[in-house]
């Protein structure tokens, strides 16, 4: 899969007149595996959508390399995704199928072999017809996983897809990510999880609203940057002085 990479220049994005993120540089490499780690309120969640494009930044530039909206694959937190709308498994999985059917365009037996297909790899068989406001937390990320699968992304990005997930589900949904690095996809995961973060991703970006560090993960998360990274976390202060910026964030 021959992909570009994803820089980022000199890129500031405030709230209020409040960098949220401050000059972040450096670039996610075609192909690579990283996690954004930091400490709450470090700017993770607000990388990623300026990242997608939610944001307008501040200051600075991100630069996709030529890739379009329907290349990247996008899982917001739990807590950002409504679950009211009366959608069963199926009306969901298939929602990663769009570029495939157009606005309005049917279902083919092709998309729906490979939905019942992804819902299998992500131990979800039988459950097509249920509504998603009735499955559990863990079940309802592996439904957003299998949705994954079907938009067959080449950049996929993750905010904290398994926070309250139990352990079985975060395996098997690590192994999809493992598999969709393996098959030379761009993936990039907000984690909390050090541990998890030093055994599964082999690069890790760590925000303090700064980049404090960017590159192979041992290095980035040694406990010299992670002491720099509280040390910045606790200096923060909503009432500390506005960074003059451009233009405010807006979604
Ligand atoms: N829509 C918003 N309006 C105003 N301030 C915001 C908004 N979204 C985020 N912020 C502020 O920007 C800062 C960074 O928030 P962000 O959610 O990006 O951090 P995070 O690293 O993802 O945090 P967490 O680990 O707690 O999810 C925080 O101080 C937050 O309060």
């Amino acid at each position: 899969m021959s992909l570009p990479a994803i820089r980022f220049d000199d890129v500031t994005v405030a709230y209020n007149r409040h960098p949220a993120i401050h000059h972040v540089s450096g670039a996610f490499a075609p192909g690579s595996l990283t996690a954004v780690a930091g400490p709450n309120g470090a700017g993770k969640s607000t990388l990623l959508k300026t990242l997608m494009g939610e944001l307008s930044q501040a200051e600075g530039h991100v630069d996709r390399g030529g890739l379009r909206g329907r290349d990247f694959g996008y899982l917001p937190q739990a807590a950002d995704i409504d679950r009211h709308f009366p959608l069963t498994v199926a009306d969901t999985v298939l929602l990663g199928g769009w570029h495939r059917t157009g606005a309005f365009g049917g279902v083919g037996r092709d998309l729906a072999g490979t939905a019942r297909r992804a819902l299998s790899a992500v131990g979800l068989e039988g459950f097509e017809h249920r509504h998603i406001g009735a499955l559990s937390a863990g079940q309802f990320q592996r439904v957003l996983f299998a949705r994954l699968l079907l938009q067959d992304a080449r950049v996929i990005v993750l905010d904290e897809p398994f926070t309250a997930i139990d352990e079985r589900t975060t395996g098997d949904l690590l192994r999809l990510i493992r598999r969709w690095h393996g098959e030379g996809r761009t993936v990039i995961a907000v984690l909390h999880d050090f541990d998890q973060v030093r055994a599964h991703f082999p690069s890790a970006l760590l925000l303090a609203r700064e980049a404090i560090a960017w590159g192979d993960t041992e290095t980035a998360l040694s406990p010299e940057n992670l002491l720099r990274a509280r040390a910045m976390a606790e200096k923060w202060d909503d009432d500390a002085a506005p960074c003059v910026v451009a233009r405010e964030a807006a979604a």
